[in-house]
């Protein structure tokens, strides 16, 4: 593959503007080369393909939004997740706002059979190739950061053998997710700007999706607290992504369960 494009990061506003940044100046210098092209093993979206609704628990122990949530051990969180019914582990490996690292993504695959996310800011290729050889099954790839680009991360992804996570929050992401030629959309409730949950988004723009034919895997992301919560997306998406409230919960495993019996 080519070499990709770099992102104008000075279109991203907020808190999500100064996040990948940061994150950028992280990989400066690094190799963009992507490698041999690698086996497609789609292990992340076959599991949020199963009937009925899947979740995507999240190894998350701060954020912008909430601060220290609590001080989650990776592969104990990811065990309790495993136990409490979710279908793969969504982990954060950005170190400033989440108190996230690649040893958190290696723990948790090396305890669980789950597919892992590894979730993160991607800005530049390595950030991909490190989620493969850590050994993740799927990246997380926002179109509010990539944009025009993102259906060549999308493809960066496919040839390193990951599943992407193709993020979205409005009516014209969701198009360029669908123009690049997304396998797996998320909704995200959360305005990345600031901060500000509305739990109508995902139903809104999942239902547009489908209207325009997407087939593919639908994934509502952010703010779900409550089974009442995930009813708005029962017979709509795929999957839920859930992290506050899991992590900062006590009994992960319990909080899991509860959260997703209708
Ligand atoms: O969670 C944040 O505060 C946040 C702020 C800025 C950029 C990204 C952010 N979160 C990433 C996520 O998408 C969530 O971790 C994920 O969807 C789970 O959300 P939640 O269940 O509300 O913790």
């Amino acid at each position: 593959m080519s070499v990709l494009s770099a992102p104008d990061l000075k279109r991203v506003p907020g808190v999500l503007g100064r996040i990948v940044e940061l994150r950028a100046g992280d990989y400066v210098g690094a190799d963009p080369q992507l490698g041999a092209p690698r086996p497609d093993e789609r292990r992340f979206e076959a599991a949020l393909g199963a009937p009925g609704l899947s979740l995507i628990a999240e190894v998350k122990r701060a954020s912008p939004s909430e601060g220290a949530i609590a001080p989650l051990d990776p592969a104990d969180a990811a065990r309790a997740y495993a136990a409490g019914g979710a279908a793969a582990i969504s982990v954060l490996t950005e170190p400033r706002y989440f108190d996230g690292n690649r040893e958190a993504l290696l723990d948790v695959v090396a305890t669980t059979d789950l597919p892992a996310l590894r979730k993160d800011f991607v800005v530049h290729p390595a950030m991909l190739r490190e989620a493969a050889d850590w050994g993740a099954s799927a990246a997380l790839l926002m179109v509010s950061v990539l944009h025009e680009h993102t259906g060549e991360y999308l493809s960066a992804a496919h040839h390193l053998g990951l599943d992407a996570l193709v993020e979205v929050h409005d009516e014209h992401e969701l198009d360029i997710a669908l123009e690049a030629g997304a396998r797996i959309i998320g909704v995200n409730n959360r305005d990345l700007t600031t901060l500000k949950i509305d739990l109508g988004v995902s139903p809104r723009l999942i239902r547009r999706a489908r209207d325009a034919g997407f087939t593919g895997v639908l994934v509502a992301e952010s703010g779900y607290r409550t089974p009442q919560d995930i009813a708005a997306v029962r017979g709509l998406a795929d999957a839920v992504l859930v992290g506050s409230s899991l992590a900062g919960s006590g009994d992960l495993a319990r909080a899991a369960r509860d959260l997703m019996t209708p």
